[in-house]
């Protein structure tokens, strides 16, 4: 392509489903050539001439072929180029950019189709040439420049430099060396495109989406290079709101769409009108980033997609004529070429002589001031002028001075450093260096922005977790604090029910102690109940005696009542003399059982008795002992004296005490054995009057004559008389028999009640005995003072025994309370040690919950990096794209090159090539 015009082609799609359904009907009349289009419907006739009208079973590798190789070529020979697609929505400005996909080997669109030309054409090229692909994908959405590559630079800067022209600051620049490479950012950055549903296109773009190949190539053997950006820009579609049903978000969308679409005809209004001054570019993002592709530095190809229904007619129109304006428009398109070494060599070289010439002029000049100043005067002819530069020594006589002047300006105006004179593979190694910089410095700052941004949100978001890291620390706090009072509560009131456990104890030790004291009281007063039914036992056993007594008396007037003749009994006689019998043996039972534990009482009161003897005589022992002792002793000092006393009070005491308890028991045992005596009497008594009767029954039985042995009907049984007699012998056999014994035991029991007595006697007696010899001690041991020594230790020693009972009380209270105590210092103990386990407990849980919250940060800290990482990569984690990729082409060298550039250059300039990676590698 050669024109500079703008090519504009033009494409119908067919009819879709919605304007089928609306009665619409293809309006498109495509002339034979294939350059002109008029619409058949009613409001136009018009004739629409483009550079190709396509219809609508039109391939995309026509479009492709027709329209978009060549300016793959212009790119790729060094030119900027763009390709854009205008049209209303849902008229195949996608379908047509980028196919239905670009897998799609048939329907693929023409931006794939421009990247398979690309490397073609770069494998196509000559060894010596080496490329490098770049491609950018962003989208103008909202009128924010979004790069689709890495999405969260949603609103780059748009700039301008004199080498540069129109850029994207910022935009991510993906080196890719192969078709599916850019088919992988293609895929990535699609992914990133907003679409939307409307009534038009179920995936209508809300964007103009924009695929920035830029391609620089390096012929190796002259160093000369050149660039091409190739802009392929998928305009968003210009949409009726009412048709589309555009609203909320896609009807703001929509309302941005139309007004950068509107900046963008606008542009091409002021491009074609003649008459405008002023392009407005900077009227939208859309048209800023296309300056140079409408009336700039761009072979461009406009692509108008229509629809061919009557459905759209006025929006078909519509697009149409844009296309016809846009056609008007004239770019300026130039090679972005680098000058070459040889280029340089001659510019350098020219200046050169320029300056030598100049320098000749300012010298002639200055020679000229001097005169001038020096009050002389140069005829105009010599006037220095540059055309006379060379002829410096056809200057005017100057005078010496004035020389010496000129000859000093002449050595000043000298460059102060030499020019060094390079040679050629130098220049290229320089300028191959120089333009590696130059990209290198590019991307720097390109990725310095990036990182600055992505530190600037990773300082806020590190902002944001150290925020919540303090209010979960606080929370932590708190409830750690609330945790630990709990546990403290806790442990107050498991303290505290121990305390009550121990106040418990000790009520119930005072309870005990209580209870064996009533349990005493009841004893004492069971046995005084005991003593008393005792009392009236005997009372009423006496009574019963009585009774017994009027019984047998009864009987025994029954008895004399019976004729002797008459020996038969009655059975009931019988009976009620079997039963007075059967009384009698219980009685006599009784009797016995008392008699027994009498026996019992008697042998405690011997043992208590031998007790006491055994007591009084180691009292008299220690008493003979202390007696000697004292008497020995009683010449000897006041402090021997003193333990004598004290000795002798202790024992005196000890006397006292136990002659007290003795006296006491003594009583008691009297007392004891005059009751004893008293029952014995009642017994005695008792058991004589039983004697007296049986013997009376025993007599009357005797004296009645032996009945006829005769059958008695007794209970329904059958009993002869004998046997009734034979019992009747067996009972008082045996009751003689227990008699006997009983009289016995009366006379064991009055034996030992006379040694008893005897013995109580002679202990009395002893006692009297011992208390004279003590007596007589004391009479013949104590003199006045001693007495008295002896009233006032005695005196003394009773106040020390209260208060040695004093202290053993407060003692045994004190141990109570100690014991006490320790129980509760036991328990304070645990608790203290509970509280402890505690603490290190809830030290331990805060340090693992720290350790916890440490890794938890790191771990998100870790992850915050990857993302921004992985972001920082495009948010794609493409695995290339980072380096640049120099491409060789693989045809035959150009023929192009000097003859000076032998092989060996060649060579040398291929090894070189790694140059094209940074310098640090
Ligand atoms: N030439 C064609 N042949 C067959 N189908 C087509 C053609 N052009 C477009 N289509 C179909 O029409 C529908 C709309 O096309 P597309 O999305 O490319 O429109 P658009 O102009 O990009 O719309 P918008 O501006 O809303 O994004 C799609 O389903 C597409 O497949």
């Amino acid at each position: 392509m050669s024109g500079n015009n703008i090519k504009v082609v033009c494409r119908f799609r067919p009819q879709n489903k919605l304007e089928i359904k609306e009665g619409g009907k293809p309006i498109i009349d495509i002339d034979d050539e294939g350059t002109s289009v008029k619409l058949a419907g009613q409001d136009n006739k018009a004739n629409y001439a483009f550079d190709k009208v396509f219809g609508m079973n039109t391939r995309q590798e026509d479009i492709f072929n027709y329209s978009i190789r060549s300016i793959v070529d212009d790119v790729v020979a060094g030119y900027n180029g763009t390709v854009f697609a205008y049209g209303q929505t849902g008229s195949g400005k996608t379908f047509t950019m980028m196919g239905s996909s670009i897998d799609d080997e048939e329907n693929k669109g023409i931006i794939p189709r421009i990247v398979e030309q690309i490397f073609t054409n770069i494998m196509e090229s000559p060894a010596n040439m080496e490329f490098t692909v770049k491609v950018s994908y962003m989208e103008i959405y909202m009128e924010k420049v979004r790069d689709l590559l890495n999405p969260q630079h949603d609103n780059l800067p748009i700039h301008e430099d004199k080498v540069k022209g129109v850029y994207v600051k910022g935009v991510l620049e993906v080196y890719v060396s192969s078709t599916e490479e850019v088919y992988e950012v293609m895929r990535r950055g699609s992914n990133n495109r907003v679409v939307a549903y409307t009534n038009m296109n179920a995936e209508s773009s809300r964007s103009h989406s924009l695929v920035m190949i830029t391609i620089t190539q390096k012929n190796l053997d002259t160093g000369a290079a050149k660039s091409g950006k190739l802009y392929l820009v998928d305009l968003a579609g210009s949409e009726k709101v009412g048709k589309t049903g555009a609203s909320g978000q896609t009807l703001e969308e929509a309302k941005k769409i139309n007004k950068s679409l509107t900046a963008l005809g606008m542009v091409i209004n002021a491009l074609t009108d003649g008459k405008s001054s002023h392009i407005p570019y900077r009227d939208s993002k859309l048209t800023r980033i296309l300056q140079e592709s409408l009336g700039g530095n761009s072979r461009t190809t406009l692509i108008i997609n229509c629809s061919p229904s009557s459905y759209n007619e006025a929006e078909t129109v519509s697009t149409l004529r844009f296309g016809i304006r846009a056609k008007t428009i004239k770019n300026k398109a130039k090679v972005n070429a680098d000058l070459s070494p040889a280029e340089l060599k001659a510019l350098l070289k020219k200046v050169k002589s320029d300056t030598v010439s100049y320098r000749q002029y300012i010298t002639a000049l200055e020679g000229e001031i001097s005169i001038w100043r020096s009050g002389g005067t140069v005829p105009e002819l010599q006037w220095a002028s540059l055309d006379k530069k060379n002829n410096v020594t056809n200057a005017p006589k100057q005078s010496p001075a004035a020389r010496a002047v000129a000859e000093t300006a002449a050595v000043d105006s000298r460059p102060s450093t030499p020019t060094p004179v390079l040679d050629k593979d130098e220049r290229e190694e320089l300028v191959k260096r120089e333009n590696e910089l130059v990209e290198q410095i590019n991307e720097k700052e390109t990725e310095l922005a990036g990182r600055e941004k992505q530190v600037q949100e990773m300082q806020e978001e590190l902002n944001q977790l150290k925020e919540k890291e303090k209010s979960y620390a606080n929370d932590n706090q708190q409830m750690t604090a609330e945790l630990s009072e709990v546990k403290v509560e806790l442990e107050k009131v498991t303290y505290d029910s121990k305390e009550s456990a121990i106040t418990v104890d000790s009520l119930k030790e005072a309870n005990q102690e209580l209870t064996a004291e009533l349990q005493e009281l009841r004893n004492t007063l069971a046995q005084v109940r005991e003593s008393v039914q005792k009392e009236q036992d005997v009372s009423q056993k006496n009574a019963s005696g009585e009774m017994t007594e009027k019984q047998q008396q009864g009987t025994l007037e029954n008895l004399a009542d019976v004729n002797p003749e008459d020996y038969t009994m009655t059975p009931e006689q019988l009976s009620v003399l079997k039963q007075e019998l059967s009384e009698s043996k219980a009685l006599v039972e009784k009797h016995q059982d008392t008699i027994r534990t009498l026996t019992q009482d008697k042998d405690g009161l011997t043992n208590k008795t031998t007790d006491l003897e055994k007591c009084i005589s180691a009292l008299e022992i220690d008493l003979e002992e202390l007696l000697e002792k004292t008497i020995a002793d009683e010449e000897h000092d006041a402090n021997v004296q003193d333990t004598i006393s004290e000795l002798k009070t202790k024992i005196e005491a000890q006397y006292a005490a136990k002659k007290e308890m003795q006296e006491r028991e003594l009583e008691e045992l009297k007392r004891d054995l005059e009751q004893r005596i008293e029952e014995e009497e009642k017994l005695n008594n008792a058991v004589k009057e039983l004697q007296e009767t049986h013997d009376k029954l025993q007599t009357i039985i005797n004296a009645r004559p032996k009945p006829e042995p005769k059958p008695i009907s007794h209970g329904g049984s059958t009993m002869t008389y004998e046997e009734k007699e034979k019992d009747l012998e067996r009972m008082r056999k045996s009751m003689a028999q227990q008699l006997a014994d009983f009289e016995v035991m009366k006379k064991a029991l009055m034996r030992d009640l006379q040694n008893r007595c005897e013995k109580v006697v002679e202990l009395e007696m002893s006692l009297d005995e011992t208390r004279e010899q003590y007596n007589n001690v004391l009479r013949a041991t104590n003199n006045k003072a001693q007495q008295k020594k002896m009233t006032f230790l005695e005196r003394n020693l009773e106040q020390l025994t209260n208060v040695q009972k004093q202290l053993v009380e407060q003692n045994a209270q004190l141990k109570k309370e100690a014991a006490l105590s320790d129980r509760k210092l036991i328990a304070r103990n645990e608790r203290i040690q509970n509280l402890e386990t505690l603490l290190q407990e809830a030290k331990e849980r805060l340090l693992s919950q720290n350790e916890k919250f440490d890794a938890q940060l790191h771990t998100v800290r870790e992850r915050l990096e990857q993302a921004r990482s992985a972001k920082s990569q495009g948010g794609m984690a493409l695995s290339f794209g980072r380096i640049a990729k120099p491409l060789r082409g693989r045809g035959a060298v150009e023929d192009s090159m000097t003859p000076e550039v032998d092989e060996k250059a060649t060579l040398a300039a291929r090894d070189k090539r790694s140059s094209w990676l940074p310098s640090f590698r």
